[in-house]
């Protein structure tokens, strides 16, 4: 008996082979790009060869709401992973992004930014080849992401959110400093503000605490221990503990801070009388003047805010 083969139909298996190199293209590692993040020009060839080769698909948007809008959608659409190429203000895009979603979709970083601070403290390399080796493992561990709410608008970020006189910065570290600076600005930055400091009396509600009320020069809501282009605020912060770490600079004389410095300096500034350490789930401030409350260099708010953690909300490949 001879068995007849159906006789191949050209036409279907192109469609099929186009449709199945659509649905590779949907899932994969989809990459949003910052352009105009601290290196992402640097490293331009050799985001194009991983390109050329099919080791990721790109999205190149120009303005941060389009990288948000970007994120969702690759995620909606069946990625495998969507990566914010780019520094902390990319990461934070992707993350508005990815929380947006409705199909849960795990973050990857290259660090092509000027700080990079969330990849220092998620143990993701520095160098971006070594990053994409990570990414390509595809290994992923809940972090936490941290809610800011006033009463009109929610933000969410991942890393480090500062309040007060370092909330400055984010006027005065322009593009074209970082540009100049490299990860230095941070450091140019802080003599800047530190030449004409402000005092913020705030009223703090740490949980379900009764408010106190502070005289402040600074504040940070950490998840990540390190801001600032490598600086670490909050020692004790983990992203994945559950927890925002809160640490307060209350208001000083200049010899109070200039001591302060100097532990800080030498790593010994726990004990010093002029900072709070808090470990909470939710913290209200209120403030006056208002406060201008920055997360990784972007303004989100000067308006009375909640800070609330939703632990282990996002998937996030996270490096040893
Ligand atoms: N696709 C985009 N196009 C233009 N601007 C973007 C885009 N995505 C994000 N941004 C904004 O660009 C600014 C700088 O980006 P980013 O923070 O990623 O780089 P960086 O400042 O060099 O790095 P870092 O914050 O780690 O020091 C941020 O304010 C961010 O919101």
């Amino acid at each position: 008996m001879t068995i007849h083969s159906p006789k191949p139909d050209s036409k279907s298996d192109a469609t099929a082979s186009r449709a199945s190199a659509v649905a590779r293209r949907a899932s994969g590692i989809h990459v949003i790009l910052n352009e105009s993040a601290g290196t992402a020009k640097a490293v331009g060839s050799l985001l194009e060869d991983w390109s050329r080769n099919g080791l990721v698909t790109f999205h190149r948007p120009d303005t941060a709401e389009a990288a948000v809008a970007m994120s969702r959608r690759a995620a909606d659409a069946g990625a495998d992973v969507v990566v914010a190429a780019g520094g902390d203000g990319t990461v934070n895009c992707v993350v508005q992004g990815l929380l947006a979603a409705k199909r849960s979709c795990p973050l990857g970083v290259l660090p092509l930014g000027t700080g990079n601070d969330f990849c220092r403290n998620a143990g993701i390399p520095l160098d971006p080849a070594a990053a994409l080796d990570l990414i390509q493992i595809r290994v992923a561990k809940p972090v936490d992401v941290i809610r800011v709410s006033t009463e009109s608008e929610c933000f969410h970020y991942i890393n480090m959110a500062t309040a007060g006189n370092t909330g400055l910065y984010a006027d005065l570290v322009t593009d074209d400093m970082k540009k100049f600076w490299g990860p230095m600005v941070y450091l140019r930055g802080a003599v800047d503000v530190l030449s004409n400091l402000k005092t913020y009396r705030v009223q703090l509600q740490f949980d379900d605490e009764s408010p106190d009320t502070y005289d402040v020069l600074n504040l940070f809501f950490a998840n990540g221990c390190v801001t600032g282009g490598g600086m670490t605020i909050a020692p004790d912060a983990q992203l994945d503990n559950g927890y925002i770490d809160v640490v307060v600079v209350l208001d000083c004389s200049p010899v109070d801070i200039a001591a302060l410095a100097t532990q800080y300096a030498l790593s010994d500034y726990r004990s010093n009388p002029n900072i709070l350490f808090r470990r909470v789930q939710s913290v209200a401030v209120r403030s006056s003047p208002p406060l201008a409350i920055s997360a990784d260099g972007d303004i989100l708010t000067d308006q009375p805010t909640r800070f609330s953690v939703l632990p282990g909300m996002l998937q996030v490949i996270v490096g040893a």
